[in-house]
């Protein structure tokens, strides 16, 4: 810098340093000559300049050391950071550590998570078929009790009539020897009595004589003192009074053996007496004999009686059996044209319990539940319009019949039995349910008191009914799968499940379907339909680990055939009742499934809408027209149970969630279009051999 830039240069810069501004160098300058006083002007320049430079220097060391030691601090500092950024590194890099620990510990209790949840899932599967197997062998017990029951009340029937008839061989046991004594006593009586009448009439003679003897001798001794007192009278006249002392005493002697055959004849008379009781008794005990002879006559003439009356009645009996037989023949005519006049496909409705841990219950009401049961009303969700109004949608449907939640499966049955009774007496019926997954089609089908359970109890129940009546039933249970449009047993081994064909067959002129490759059992007890149940359970469960939901997803078709024959009429019965739990029908949107679930949905679809087509066909078609029994599986097995010669029943499930409340809507729509279709009359299978 020049020093003509002294005078322009702001000193304020360094004004900081000025109030301490230390001259030292300044007071070091030489002595300047005071001649020259240019020269003197040129070293006061000079020497401020230099002071102005040492000034300078200065604040420039003051800075220095200033910046030096900020530089220090600063140093310092960042040697802080750096340890404190390294201590934080090395914290980072354990924390890391200890996520990419954690992360792992949460990775295997996931997965620990997922096991316990498959787990969880078998363990509720397997509980399932605890409680249902456990349900089923209640039920066994149940029969076995009252099997155990019946053969008691057997053997107590046997024991009584044993009883009865043992009872009734020691009672003529007892009447022969009462009579045999009879005999005995009255003999012994009449010997007593003879040998009494004899005693009697020899003691009687004994003392008759006696009496004359006594008398003859008192009269000779009389007769000779009156003798000897005439011969004496006149001589001895002193002796008379002596004589009449003597008479006197004679007399009274006389008098006393007077006495004594008073009293004989007084003991003759009560011997006579008692003579005449013992034969009056005597007369009386052979009036009872006689009495009790006549008492036996009277017994079997009135057992001949009773025998004549027996046979009567055995005759009557017979009547009233062919009467009965008559009457049951035209009962099951009347039967079957009730059922007609009901309309030979049916529809009704239940609505099950919400569970405990469901919220959100759907408005249903059952506006007639306390007259005829038949309809059911579902309010949609609360809507205001624009205008403020309310515009919440109401549906009102009406069916044969309408279960609200508090119903039991016994109720629901006893709608059913009748159809049950006309599969016994020769027509094909149908029971479907129908219905969204969970909306209760399975509980109402197969649980420990469902329809299948019941409907074989009353089958056997009638046909042991009927068997008075000359009817013999051959009964025949099958279980068949519908699951992807292909047919499985449930009957038969789970190995075969998916692989094994089976093939169903229609004999059109019979009007039969025919199984191939299926197990068909006989029931010849209520124990073998629990067996069968059993069966079909197991192979639905293996079914399930194949595919999940796979129960849901396909149909089940418990199929029982039923033959009779009557031995005395001739008549003979072919009926067949399909127990069907249909698929959930709620309608998946194909977009978002695919795979497996995409196919399975389209054959659900498929086969769900056929069986709709088929009984519009059957509603609407004229005898003969065709009707898309092939288009699906489940319509070409109940070919001859869906139809003319057939009766129908369809019920609807519908779930009491308000969540579900579209699907429910859309259920009630099909049932009412199905309910609201007319097929023509039912024919019997009967033909007369
Ligand atoms: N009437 C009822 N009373 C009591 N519980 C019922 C009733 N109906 C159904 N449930 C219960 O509701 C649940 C679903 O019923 P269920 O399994 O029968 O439905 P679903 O329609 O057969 O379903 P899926 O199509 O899956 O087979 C079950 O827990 C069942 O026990």
């Amino acid at each position: 810098m020049g020093p003509g830039a002294k005078a322009s240069r702001p000193r304020s810069a360094y004004g900081q340093y000025a109030g301490t501004h230390v001259r030292s160098k300044s007071h070091h300058s030489t002595a300047r000559p005071a001649t020259s006083m240019i020269r003197r002007d040129e070293d006061d320049d000079d020497e401020e300049e230099r002071d102005f430079y040492d000034d300078r220097m200065e604040a420039m060391e003051r800075q220095f050391s200033a910046f030096k030691e900020k530089m220090e601090t600063d140093m310092q500092k960042a040697t802080d950071q750096k340890e404190s950024i390294q201590q934080l590194q090395s914290r980072v890099t354990e924390l890391e550590a200890i996520r990419a620990r954690l992360e792992s510990v949460n990775r295997d209790l996931e997965t620990d998570l997922k096991d316990a949840k498959s787990c969880m899932k078998t363990m509720e599967m397997e509980m399932e078929m605890t409680k249902r197997n456990t349900a089923f062998e209640a039920d066994d017990i149940r029969r076995k009790h009252r099997n155990e029951i019946e053969d008691l009340e057997n053997k107590h029937e046997k024991a009584t009539h044993r009883w009865r008839s043992e009872k009734e061989a020691a009672e003529e046991k007892v009447r022969r020897n009462f009579e045999a004594q009879i005999d005995k006593l009255l003999k012994e009586h009449k010997e007593q009595l003879d040998g009494l009448n004899a005693k009697l009439s020899k003691e009687t003679e004994t003392e008759r004589n006696r009496q004359l003897q006594k008398e003859q001798e008192v009269e000779a001794e009389y007769a000779s003192k009156l003798r000897a007192a005439g011969i004496e009278a006149d001589a001895k006249q002193r002796e008379l009074q002596l004589v009449q002392g003597d008479l006197t005493n004679v007399k009274s002697e006389l008098d006393r053996e007077r006495a004594l055959k008073t009293a004989l004849q007084g003991q003759l008379t009560d011997a006579t007496t008692k003579n005449l009781t013992l034969e009056s008794s005597n007369t009386a005990m052979k009036e009872k004999i006689n009495f009790l002879e006549s008492d036996s006559q009277a017994q079997s003439s009135a057992y001949n009686d009773l025998h004549r009356r027996m046979q009567e009645a055995i005759e009557a009996a017979e009547q009233a059996h062919d009467k009965l037989r008559q009457e049951e023949t035209l009962r099951r005519k009347l039967f079957n044209q009730v059922q007609e006049l009901k309309g030979n496909i049916r529809v009704m409705c239940r609505v099950r319990p919400a569970h405990a841990s469901e919220s959100d219950p759907a408005k249903i009401s059952f506006p007639d539940s306390d007259t005829d049961s038949k309809e059911v009303a579902i309010q949609g969700p609360e809507k205001i319009s624009a205008t403020g109004k309310d515009i919440t949608a109401a549906y009102q449907y009406s069916f044969d019949r309408v279960f609200g939640p508090a119903s039991q499966n016994l109720e629901v049955f006893d709608e059913i039995s009748q159809l049950v009774q006309s599969a016994l007496d020769g027509y094909n019926v149908c029971i479907f349910c129908y219905g969204q997954t969970g909306s209760g089609k399975t509980y109402t089908m197969s649980s420990a008191d469902g329809m299948i359970p019941l409907a074989t109890a009353q089958i056997y129940a009638e046909a042991k009914r009927l068997e008075e009546k000359g009817w013999r039933y051959k009964i025949e249970g099958s279980f068949i799968e519908v699951y992807n449009e292909t047919y499985n047993d449930l009957l038969g081994r789970s190995e075969d499940l998916d692989k094994k064909k089976v093939e169903v067959r229609h004999d059109a002129a019979k009007k039969q379907t025919n199984l191939e490759n299926t197990v068909s059992i006989e029931l010849d007890g209520p124990n073998r339909v629990t067996e069968l149940l059993k069966t079909a359970d197991k192979n639905r469960t293996v079914a399930a680990t194949k595919a999940n939901m796979r129960s849901s997803r396909s149909h089940s078709v418990f199929i029982l055939k039923l033959v009779g024959t009557n031995g005395i009429t001739g008549e003979r019965s072919e009926g067949t009742l399909n127990l069907v739990d249909l698929a959930g029908s709620e309608r998946l949107e194909h977009s978002k499934v695919e795979g497996a679930r995409l196919k399975e949905t389209q054959n659900i679809n498929k086969s769900l809408s056929c069986l709709g087509d088929v009984i519009n066909a059957l509603g609407s078609a004229k005898e003969g027209a065709h009707i898309p029994y092939r288009n699906s599986k489940l319509t070409y097995l109940l070919q001859y149970s869906l139809g003319g010669n057939s009766k129908t029943l369809m019920f609807v499930m519908v779930s009491p969630l308000q969540a579900h409340l579209q699907e429910t809507v859309t259920s009630l729509k099909f049932a009412t279009k199905v309910h609201n279709t007319h097929i023509g009359t039912a024919k019997k299978q009967t033909k007369t051999a």
